[in-house]
């Protein structure tokens, strides 16, 4: 029996609450296989397309109509979580009836606490929302004020700042909750980023990365193997090139070479390798995967995937 954390990619759970709804009852398949073999299991997702589309939703929708109030990014992102949370929880819940498993699923509503100081509020790095042509996004730039990317081939997005996580500031009910054979969906989109001011917490205007605050996360806990799972069934060198290699197992110096190399784009691939290492280093015998969510199920039993070991 082990203790995994699996970490769900906001690309990979599709452009609307109908695809999503969808692809939670496949992803939630692999999730209770595991559950059922007697692993101990917490998720985390991501929230990139779906802060972006709430933000820009609630955004459109004030411009329009006075009677809508401005919605700060803080509460979009803790509406993502809500959402994807209850639609995670629903079908893992439905797969666990399923089987007879006596088990619950919750979602956590998690701050995570950054540094306000932290020089990511200078550089928009985070991708959020859809992707966008060109000409889109210098429209974007100049209407909105927004700072637009191009991101990993697929087009231009909408890029905001991403602190690092420091403290989950809900661990120690995560962890009970863990404790007690329950399944727990924590730190979405990265969790809501926070400051402490004295007793109070409050909202900061930025997406941390999901990546980075499962493996927070993941060491926090204990965790002996972190799954990120993603849109692609392996990394690559030379990504998108015909010279493209799929990467099956690596050492964490292998990884560190080619991310010297410039082979993972910094805010989509790049966070994902680097929580890998991180975790890895962060204790004899961790292993991380990353995978796809479609080869969630061959990613898990060790038969596809791209596993960055010590
Ligand atoms: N070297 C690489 N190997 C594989 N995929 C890469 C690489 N560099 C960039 N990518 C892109 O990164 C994407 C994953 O990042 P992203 O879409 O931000 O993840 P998330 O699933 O967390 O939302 C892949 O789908 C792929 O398009
Ligand atoms: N918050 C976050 O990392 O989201 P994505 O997984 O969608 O990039």
């Amino acid at each position: 029996m082990s203790k995994v954390m699996i970490a769900l990619g906001g690309n990979a759970l599709g452009n609307s609450p109908k695809e999503q709804l969808e692809l939670v009852k496949e992803t939630a398949k692999p999730i209770v296989d595991l559950i059922e073999a007697g692993h101990i299991v917490v998720l985390a997702h991501g929230n990139g397309p779906q802060v972006g589309m709430i933000n820009s939703a609630l955004e459109t929708a004030a411009s329009v109509d006075n009677r809508i109030p401005e919605m700060p990014f803080p509460e979009c992102g803790a509406m993502s979580q809500g959402y994807i949370g209850y639609h995670l929880q629903n079908a893992i819940a439905f797969e666990l009836k399923n089987r007879n498993i006596n088990k619950s699923v919750v979602s956590v509503v998690t701050q995570v606490i950054v540094d306000e100081n932290d020089e990511a509020f200078k550089k928009p790095s985070k991708p959020i929302g859809g992707f966008f042509s060109k000409e889109e996004a210098d429209e974007l730039v100049i209407k909105k004020g927004y700072t637009m990317v191009e991101d990993s081939g697929r087009g231009y997005r909408r890029v905001v700042p991403s602190p690092k996580p420091v403290d989950i500031v809900e661990k120690d009910v995560i962890n009970d909750i863990v404790n007690s054979g329950h399944i727990v969906i924590a730190v979405g989109g990265g969790g809501i980023p926070t400051v402490r001011k004295g007793n109070a917490l409050i909202g900061i205007p930025a997406v941390i990365d999901k990546d980075l605050a499962s493996q927070k996360l993941a060491e926090l806990l204990d965790c002996d193997t972190l799954f990120i799972l993603t849109a692609v069934e392996k990394i690559a060198i030379n990504f998108g090139k015909p010279n493209q290699v799929n990467l099956d197992r690596i050492t964490v110096g292998e990884a560190l070479k080619y991310i010297d190399e410039g082979h993972f784009a910094p805010g989509s691939m790049l966070p994902k390798v680097e929580a890998a290492i991180d975790f890895v280093q962060s204790k004899e015998g961790r292993t991380a995967v990353i995978s796809s969510l479609e080869n969630a199920k061959k990613a898990i039993s060790g038969e596809t995937g791209t596993t960055i070991y010590r």
